[in-house]
Parts: C-alpha cells; structure tokens; sequence
C-alpha cells in the first residue's frame, strides 16, 4: 500500500524558550503531526518535558500530537498525556511490565497506541502485538538525545516491520525517528516508513527555514 509521507518534527530541536511559536511555525511550514519527546531521566539519560507542557502547547496547532514516552514505569502517566491534548501515544515495550496491556490502556483512552523498537529490539516483540496496534516506531538511534546519527541496521527491520504490516492487512503507519536527514529519509522510505521523525533537520536555518527542511525530507 502506498501511502503519502508524513513529517513529524521532533520539537526536541526547537527553541525550549519559545516553544509555542516554535509549534505555531512548524504547523503553518506545512508539518503533518507534531513529534513530542517525553523523556524522564531514568529510562533515558536525559529530562524534558511532562503533561503540563503538552497541555500548555495544546492550543498552539490543531495537527496531531504524536506523543513519545521515554519514560519507566510509564502506565501511570498515559491519562495525564491522554487529557493534556495527545492524539498518538508510544511506548517502549521496555517501560513496563505488560506491554499488551499498556496498548489497550491507551486505546481505552481514546488515543491511537504506538509501540517503539529500540535499536537492540527485535521485530518479533511486535508478533502479538500487531493486532492492536496503530503505529510502530522504528528507533534509528537510541533513544535520549537529538542530533545523533542514523544507524544503519534498522534500515532491516523498518523492511521487516513494513511485511508484517502488510501481512496483517491493518492500517498501521511505520515510523521512523533518530538520524533522519535529506540522506538518510530517501532511504528509510524506501524501506517502507511513512512517517518521518525529524528534530535537527527541521529546526536547523531557524524558522524562515522549515517550510523548505520539512518539503525536502518530505521528498518534494
Ligand atoms: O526520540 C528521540 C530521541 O530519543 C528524538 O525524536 C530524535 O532523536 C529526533 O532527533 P533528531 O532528528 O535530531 O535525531
Ligand atoms: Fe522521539
């Protein structure tokens, strides 16, 4: 199945300081969701943002906000996230201890469930999931940090993912984040991803810049 390209910049690599206008300026620059890294210190070395900001973002754009939890134990925020404004929310299989069960809580929610791989996790964790799931997002780099560099491997398992999305015959968008520029976007296309995070190579020129970064990861 063909399916248009969606660019979900990572406000990771935005103006902390300024982050509503930043969220206003990727929407009107033609973004297609808004890419929300949650992270908590402990199941990633690094501490961004929570519900409260997510909430305070809310009335910035009306486009999806694809909410990314780096965070462990992490079933007890998903209702915080839900009522703060996300319209997407992913997990790592990693932050509990039943990730079957953390998709349906999600889905409870009213709220589109993804499920993350890690570089070191494979495929198959997605065997028993799929059924239930809405996204699954394919890690390039692990997790912590914007502005590293694509790994290359996980070009095979967005290839892998994308058969077995195919295979069960569900409408489930294959994401990729971490690394993602002008060379390796063309790439992880053609592997079958459809949604394209990106962090630094849609924040970098500063705002006069986005509409430019976000058509050319976009292919056009
Ligand atoms: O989840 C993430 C890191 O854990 C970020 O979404 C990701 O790294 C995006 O940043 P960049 O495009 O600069 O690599
Ligand atoms: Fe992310």
């Amino acid at each position: 199945m063909t399916r248009p390209i969606l660019i979900s910049p990572s406000i990771l690599s935005a103006d902390f300081a300024r982050l509503g206008e930043e969220v206003r300026a990727i929407d009107e620059a033609g973004c297609d969701w808004i890419h929300i890294d949650v992270m908590d210190g402990h199941f990633v070395p690094n501490i961004t943002i929570g519900p409260a900001v997510v909430k305070a973002l809310r009335p910035h754009s009306q486009k999806p906000f694809d909410v990314h939890l780096m965070i462990s134990p992490v079933d007890q925020y998903l209702d915080a996230f839900a009522q703060a404004g996300a319209d997407i929310i992913t997990v790592h299989p990693e932050a509990g201890p039943h990730i079957h069960r953390t998709v349906q809580h999600i889905k409870s929610l009213g709220v589109k469930a993804g499920v993350v791989l890690n570089p070191g996790t494979p495929a198959k964790m997605l065997d028993y999931l799929i059924d239930d799931v809405d996204l699954i997002l394919v890690m390039s780099v692990n997790p912590g940090f914007g502005g590293q560099s694509f790994i290359e491997n996980q070009l095979r398992k967005i290839e892998a993912c994308a058969k077995m999305i195919e295979k069960s015959g569900r409408d489930i968008r294959l994401q990729v984040d971490g690394g993602i520029d002008l060379n390796t976007a063309p790439r992880a296309i053609a592997a079958g991803a459809d949604v394209l995070v990106a962090g630094t190579a849609t924040f970098r020129g500063g705002p006069s810049a986005y509409a430019d970064n976000i058509r050319q990861l976009r292919g056009g």
